[in-house]
């Protein structure tokens, strides 16, 4: 079954209603240039409502080693998500289990990130736009990605309730994540968007896994 992860959670409602809509993961983002910026405080009030067994992760770019620490000293956090220029050996310095966003414009960078980033629980693909991060809402070409990938890999950018099914059965995704797609404006999730990816991700994801 493909797992989902809704990423850029700002509030408590929507991150119940996420959990009660299927997801299996919840992204907070700690980058202060994000709509979907969280403080400390927030993310703290918003992982009080989410249960066992849905995975809080956490979303830097750049941030210094002390930024995250003190987040991990306030925030539950069960997976960092690292979408910046961070080396490995900056990645691993946490011990936790940790996501490398890979910003992708062509298969090589694929290749360089499965290399580069050797002990990631998962890379996460998302679309290469100029001067951003992510949370672009734009998608890259599906057909970069090698069939042969032997690391976990999580499928991102532009995905959203009418192109899930599709990406799904394209590129066989395990594991999906998503922000602008269901969102009814920045950081502001839609609770029938949410619905509609979820269920058209699972759905698609049968069709190959058991
Ligand atoms: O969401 C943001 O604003 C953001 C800013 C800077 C770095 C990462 C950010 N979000 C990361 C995500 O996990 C998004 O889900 C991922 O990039 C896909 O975004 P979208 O294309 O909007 O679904």
């Amino acid at each position: 079954m493909t797992r989902v992860k809704i990423c850029g959670i700002t509030r408590e409602e929507d991150a119940k209603q996420a959990v009660a809509l299927g997801a299996d993961a919840l992204g907070l983002v700690f980058y202060a240039q994000s709509p979907r910026f969280v403080s400390i405080e927030q993310a703290a009030a918003i992982a009080a409502h989410i249960p066992a067994f849905t995975s809080i992760v956490g979303l830097f770019v750049n941030a210094s080693a002390a930024e995250v620490e003190q987040v991990l000293a306030q925030v539950p956090l069960d997976i960092l998500q690292f979408h910046g220029d961070e080396s490995a050996d900056y990645c691993r310095q946490f011990k936790r289990p940790y996501i490398k966003a890979v910003r992708v414009n062509s298969a090589a960078d694929i290749v360089q990130a499965a290399l580069d980033y050797p002990d990631a629980r998962a890379l996460l693909f998302d679309a290469h736009v100029a001067g951003s991060y992510g949370g672009t809402g734009e998608t890259f070409d599906w057909r970069m990605l090698p069939s042969d990938l032997k690391q976990a890999w999580v499928l991102s950018g532009g995905l959203h309730p009418a192109n899930i099914a599709d990406a799904v059965t394209q590129t066989r995704a395990l594991a999906v994540d998503v922000s602008s797609g269901v969102e009814a404006a920045k950081g502001i999730k839609d609770a029938a968007k949410m619905r509609e990816f979820i269920q058209g991700a699972k759905r698609a994801g049968t069709e190959f896994t058991q």
